[in-house]
């Protein structure tokens, strides 16, 4: 069972589980495709950013996708969540074609992610800044809103009882109170990650979450990317550590400028040479 690294006084850390995973089918259909790249080609201009890239995520695993700078990678993310429209192919995510949606109803339809520029309400509370992810569910009207009905009044603390649970599942509980700005880094990067669950996605994806990190940070925050893969969640991890990617992913995706070059389990992917050369520019001279 998982341990959350904070408690919250009236929750215990069975209770902040279940806030975290009470509104979510955990666990269904594990292995199977959850979403889809097939053929997804995105051009600026002139630039081929993605040519004509495929591949899966499946249901409960944590994906890497690494490569070298300017491989493609956040284009990829930024395609999947509506920031960009592929020129060509098709992205699929749970059964449904994306096309024309807009970012709000992508993360409805269960993708959130988080940034390499960590990006949150800098003055609200780190407690505010996850209720306002969790608000897109809630089914209070405006009018009920303003004149504050019991259903308003019991979505209103149930919003705050599950953003505690999610400060304590992501360990910092503490801080709840404090404005995001005044919070230490680390602790940013761990907001964004319950902001993100908060919104109860299917889909996880983290753009290099451990960018900054020292080794013990990174060490902390591999061990809460495996809890939220074992509670169910499924991962897309883009990161450039690569004992963090290899000891976290289940399976890996590599670009190189805007092309698959490899996919496959950490162990493959390691002693791939077109994965060598692209990491050192040179063929098989010791990637490790
Ligand atoms: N909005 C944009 N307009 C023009 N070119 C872009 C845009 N976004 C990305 N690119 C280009 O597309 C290519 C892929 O960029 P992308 O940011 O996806 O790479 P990345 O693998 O995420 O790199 P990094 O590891 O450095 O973050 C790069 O050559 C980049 O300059």
């Amino acid at each position: 069972m998982t341990d959350p690294k904070h408690t919250v006084e009236g929750l215990s850390p069975d209770a902040v589980i279940e806030q975290v995973e009470q509104h979510r089918d955990i666990h269904t259909g594990v292995g199977e495709t959850l979403m889809s790249m097939q053929e997804v080609t995105l051009r600026f201009g002139g630039l081929t950013a993605l040519d004509s890239v495929s591949f899966d995520i499946k249901r409960g695993e944590i994906l890497g996708l690494i490569g070298p700078n300017g491989a493609g990678k956040t284009t990829c993310f930024n395609a999947m969540t509506g920031v960009y429209r592929p020129t060509s192919g098709t992205i699929t995510f749970d059964g449904t074609v994306l096309k024309r949606q807009r970012r709000y109803q992508i993360t409805r339809l269960g993708i959130a992610r988080t940034f390499q520029n960590i990006r949150l309400f800098a003055e609200m509370t780190a407690l505010e800044n996850v209720v306002v992810g969790l608000d897109a569910r809630h089914r209070t009207s405006v009018p009920g809103a303003l004149v504050r009905t019991p259903r308003h009044f019991h979505e209103e603390k149930s919003a705050v009882d599950q953003a505690m649970a999610l400060l304590a599942f992501v360990g910092i509980a503490d801080r709840a109170a404090d404005k995001a700005r005044n919070l230490p880094y680390g602790y940013q990067r761990r907001l964004e990650i319950a902001r993100a669950l908060g919104t109860e996605p299917k889909l996880l994806c983290l753009d290099e979450p451990a960018a900054g990190f020292n080794p013990a940070e990174k060490d902390e925050l591999m061990g809460l990317i495996r809890q939220i893969r074992d509670e169910g969640y499924t991962v897309l991890l883009i990161e450039h550590d690569m004992r963090l990617v290899m000891g976290l992913t289940d399976r890996i995706v590599v670009l190189e400028f805007g092309n698959k070059i490899a996919e496959g389990k950490p162990e493959q992917i390691r002693d791939d040479p077109a994965v060598v050369a692209a990491y050192l520019g040179v063929p098989d001279d010791g990637a490790a």
